[in-house]
């Protein structure tokens, strides 16, 4: 007999986004075994997800993986360029896309889709089509929830940001943003809505996404400001609270963790603390510009700190100064991909150089690791500010931007000084308490399972 329910999930092909979703969902796959599930995206971001054959294997066998267009103009091979034009380009022909294949994926199934379960910056294009098809949608929310919050506030925001000197006005019209500014809000939410289609859904989403039949946070709402959590629940008709979903008890599907490159082998042979790990997340994206990356590398060099770099061999070859990677072999080590939870986890490691990714930021407070923040886009700022502002674990470069000077005295300051002892004494904290409240008895536990009933009975 065929399942009952039909799962389709419309996933957001850029950057971590794609993982994150995956990971979540062969969670809920095993949990709900008699649901179909049917995973939407793009087919470059499927073959880098779901690599044939071995990780293939893995797929739980309720759950099929389907190929949408990414947008790209009919002749071409794929949408290329700079990345927010792809973006763009995907989200243009989104609706019509997800369509085509979910139509495909019910005559697979020999099922009706019963819900759609989309990455939240889809929401636009979730709500249009759940609403043509009448049925329940679910967006995650993979970002801060703070970001969530200056979205479902936008048209305040935007009312009251008439000015260049608005910028400093601090956010004390938003419970539990007092502490942010004006100009800590994410890009998406500032850019002229009239620049593309993605500004415009992204400027909308905020007013749309609460028609969602349930809203899932990638964090704890242990962890979060009460009044931001309780404005939020006050706002949405569900909202759970399913922990870092890169923290949590990995699906088969997670980021690959596999030590491929020999970075913990290589750690293994440096003393405790010593190490700083480098990585401005996963999508071009985030990485700060060429002139950066390579002051961060003199500051390296001047300062002979051991290091692991998590860096392209595209930027790798654009940015480092020539003989980089041969004077510093002896103390540092440069790689494509590293397995960065594990490296996080690892006791040589000591600080960690981060473009202020939520995910990134959430890896590095659950490994108890001060970090040296440079946002580049995106939440990142919000999350920089969380970091030394909030949580006191860690600092922002100087200035904003990376510079050979500034690099040297954050890295004296976090790895060498009296504040950055202090800094690791909170993030350990922070450890102990993400340990207590990821475990099973935590409410995130509680919530996985409130959000397997929901797609079970929708
Ligand atoms: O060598 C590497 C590099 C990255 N990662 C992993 O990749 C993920 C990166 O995630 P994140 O830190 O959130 O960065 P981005 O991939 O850049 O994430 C995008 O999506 C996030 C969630 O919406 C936003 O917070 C970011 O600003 C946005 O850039 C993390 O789980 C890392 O562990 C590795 O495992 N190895």
């Amino acid at each position: 007999m065929p399942p009952e329910k039909h799962v389709a999930i419309c996933a957001f092909p850029f950057g971590s986004h794609p993982w994150i979703l995956a990971n979540m969902v062969g969670k809920l796959a095993t949990a709900a075994a008699d649901v179909r599930f049917s995973f939407l995206s793009t087919a470059k971001s499927n073959h880098v997800v779901f690599p044939p054959p071995s990780r293939a294997a893995l797929i739980p066998s309720n759950l099929r993986v389907y190929d949408v267009g990414d947008g790209s103009p009919a002749g071409h091979h794929e949408a290329s360029g700079d990345p927010r034009d792809q973006a763009d380009l995907f989200l243009r022909a989104a609706s019509a896309n997800f369509q085509a294949s979910v139509d495909t994926a019910e005559r697979d199934a020999g099922r009706k889709v019963s819900l759609l379960l989309t990455d939240g910056l889809l929401t636009v294009v979730a709500c249009e089509i759940a609403e043509k098809w009448h049925v329940p949608w679910v967006a995650f929310w993979f970002s801060a929830p703070h970001s969530l919050s200056m979205h479902v506030y936008a048209d305040l925001i935007h009312q009251l940001r008439r000015n260049a000197d608005d910028e400093e006005k601090t956010l004390d019209m938003i419970p539990g943003l007092s502490v942010m500014r004006m100009v800590d809000l994410p890009e998406e939410l500032v850019m002229d809505p009239n620049m593309s289609v993605s500004c415009q859904m992204f400027r909308n989403l905020g007013n749309v996404i609460l028609r969602a039949a349930a809203v899932v946070m990638n964090s704890f709402v242990e962890m979060d400001p009460e009044p931001l959590t309780a404005d939020l629940k006050s706002k949405f008709s569900v909202l759970l609270h399913l922990g870092m979903l890169t923290l949590t008890p990995s699906s088969p599907l997670s980021l690959p963790a596999s030590d491929e490159t020999g970075c913990l082998t290589w750690l293994d042979s440096r003393g405790p603390r010593t190490v700083v790990y480098i990585s401005f997340g996963s999508g071009p994206l985030s990485s700060p510009p060429p002139d950066e990356i390579m002051s961060l590398a003199k500051a390296l060099e001047s300062t002979r700190t051991p290091f692991l770099w998590s860096l392209t061999d595209r930027l790798k070859g654009q940015c480092l100064p020539g003989g980089f990677e041969e004077r510093t072999g002896a103390h540092g080590r440069i790689v494509p991909w590293a397995p960065q939870r594990e490296v996080l986890g690892h006791p040589a490691c000591g600080a960690f150089v981060t473009h202020c990714g939520y995910n990134s930021v959430f890896e590095s407070m659950a490994a108890g690791v001060p970090m040296i923040g440079r946002p580049v886009a995106v939440d990142q700022r919000i999350c920089g500010k969380m970091v030394e502002e909030v949580w006191g674990i860690g600092t922002r470069v100087e200035g904003g931007v990376l510079t050979e000077g500034g690099m040297v005295k954050a890295l004296e300051a976090v790895m060498r000084s009296e504040e950055g002892k202090a800094m690791r004494e909170k993030a350990g904290e922070l450890r102990r308490r993400l340990a207590e409240v990821a475990g099973p008895g935590g409410r995130a536990a509680a919530d996985f399972k409130a959000l397997v009933e929901l797609i079970s009975t929708s």
